[in-house]
């Protein structure tokens, strides 16, 4: 880790107009530290990561970057070449359908392998060379490289979306639910796999779940959101462990006494 953070989150709200979508949320993320954003259906998580992501236009507040040169830069600030250039190059987006974040109709290899295009890789043989090697890092058989991700499974979806994304070496991934729609069994392979590639990357991560299970897999600080603030926000294992807030206990209680 460095001594300064990835990103610099300050008041940040979406309104709807008169409805709250997030409000007043400051925190800071750290290189190479996973934070989950949970919460209920309708608390925030996704206008949250929206904005955080530059998907989505705040209403207030500021969420700075600090760039590879050294710099901070708030996103908001940025025009949008420089900020698609950030996303190609810097960032990853893990989407819960897989149909979001790959281009169904071409093949496996190509999901991969357009990725390192985008930051400029000319070299056909060492595309495809790149692209085999993360589709095992993945556990999807080398020789399903040609096929197109519709003839995959969901699970299969998944762990190709997240080749697409992390073959560019990003510093920063979000993830939307990234097991939602999975069934548990596949839930948990697929967590373990996301949990090595992210500690062996040294990636930082925003994950929003609604499932406490995955945020504690995964994260190293959590955040609890309801009605748009948050309102419990800690090291994962303090908050599961000890939750300090009425609603957060009940959540504990309600969802993790399994
Ligand atoms: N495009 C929109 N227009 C108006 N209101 C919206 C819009 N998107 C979200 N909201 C409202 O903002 C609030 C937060 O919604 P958000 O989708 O961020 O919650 P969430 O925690 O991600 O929920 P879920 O887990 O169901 O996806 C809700 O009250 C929701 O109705």
């Amino acid at each position: 880790m460095t001594d300064q953070p990835l990103l610099k989150v300050r008041d940040l709200s979406k309104f709807y107009g008169s409805r709250i979508g997030c409000s007043n949320v400051a925190f800071e993320l750290w290189p190479g530290e996973v934070l989950a954003i949970v919460g209920e259906s309708g608390s925030g998580k996704t206008t949250l990561l929206n904005c955080i992501s530059t998907r989505l236009m705040p209403t207030t507040g500021s969420v700075e970057y600090h760039m590879r040169d050294g710099q901070y830069r708030d996103l908001y600030h940025m025009n949008e070449a420089e900020r698609r250039f950030l996303m190609r190059t810097d960032w990853g987006f893990v989407h819960q359908n897989p149909a979001d974040g790959l281009r169904m109709t071409v093949s496996a290899g190509a999901n991969v392998g357009e990725r390192l295009m985008a930051v400029g890789d000319r070299h056909y043989g060492h595309i495809r060379q790149t692209a085999s090697e993360w589709l095992e890092r993945v556990e999807i058989s080398t020789d399903r490289i040609d096929d197109q991700p519709r003839a995959f499974s969901g699970g299969m979806r998944q762990r190709l979306q997240i080749a697409r994304n992390l073959v560019t070496g990003p510093r920063l991934v979000f993830m939307d639910e990234p097991t939602g729609g999975l069934d548990v069994s596949v839930q948990a392979r697929l967590l373990d796999l996301v949990r090595g590639l992210v500690n062996d990357l040294g990636l930082a991560a925003i994950v929003v779940t609604h499932d406490l299970a995955v945020a504690r897999l995964l994260s190293h600080r959590m955040m609890v959101m309801k009605d748009g603030h948050v309102i419990e926000h800690g090291l994962t294992d303090r908050v599961l462990d000890d939750p300090r807030e009425p609603y957060t206990q009940l959540l504990v209680s309600s969802i993790l006494q399994v």
